[in-house]
């Protein structure tokens, strides 16, 4: 048994799962109930924190919108700036830009170009890994400004959609709860 089979098990227990939303035959996983409990919150923080806190992370990376309630947190275990990906639109300066599709659309993503030196370590973090096109994407991203990427990491994955063939060969990937 895997040593964080636990924590597996309890965030099993309050994701939920919405039918048709936002569209018809999507089944939704939520995670907010994770961010609504302070004791699996702190559980899940303290595991990332284990797992990156000897790996030399120089940045921690955060996607739009969801991967930062996991990425903020662990950026402030690791004493490291955090950086967003965020969708189009929203940050300011000089930005790289992508588009790419999801599970349900299409969307755009972009990083400021002087948020990350080229070199730098980073660790990715998301909710959820579906098809695999916002980390496809994130990635890219990372690859332009000359990030190192370290690992890809979600709390659940739809195994299903198989997204994890959209992170770059070579690159890890973790994810908790696989559906
Ligand atoms: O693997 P994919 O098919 O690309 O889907 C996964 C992405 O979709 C969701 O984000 P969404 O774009 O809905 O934004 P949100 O986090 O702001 O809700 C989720 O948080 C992932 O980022
Ligand atoms: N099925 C799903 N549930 C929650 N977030 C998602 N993002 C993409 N697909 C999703």
């Amino acid at each position: 048994m895997a040593q964080h089979q636990g924590l597996v098990e309890k965030l099993d227990k309050v994701v939920r799962q919405y039918p048709d939303f936002p569209q018809k035959g999507i089944l939704f996983r939520d995670v907010h109930p994770i961010m609504s409990d302070p004791a699996i919150r702190k559980e899940l923080q303290d595991y990332y924190a284990t797992q990156y806190q000897a790996q030399d992370i120089d940045v921690v990376v955060g996607l739009d919108s969801r991967g930062y309630y996991f990425g903020v947190p662990l950026a402030d275990r690791l004493n490291v700036p955090f950086v967003p990906i965020r969708k189009g639109g929203k940050l300011p300066g000089a930005t790289y830009k992508i588009e790419y599709a999801k599970e349900y659309g299409k969307d755009s993503l972009e990083i400021q170009i002087e948020a990350i030196k080229p070199g730098q370590r980073v660790v990715v973090l998301d909710d959820l890994l579906a098809t695999g096109g916002t980390i496809g994407g994130a990635c890219q991203l990372l690859e332009k400004v000359g990030a190192v990427i370290v690992a890809c990491e979600f709390v659940i994955e739809l195994v299903d959609l198989d997204g994890k063939k959209q992170i770059p060969q070579g690159v890890k990937y973790n994810s908790l709860l696989k559906y």
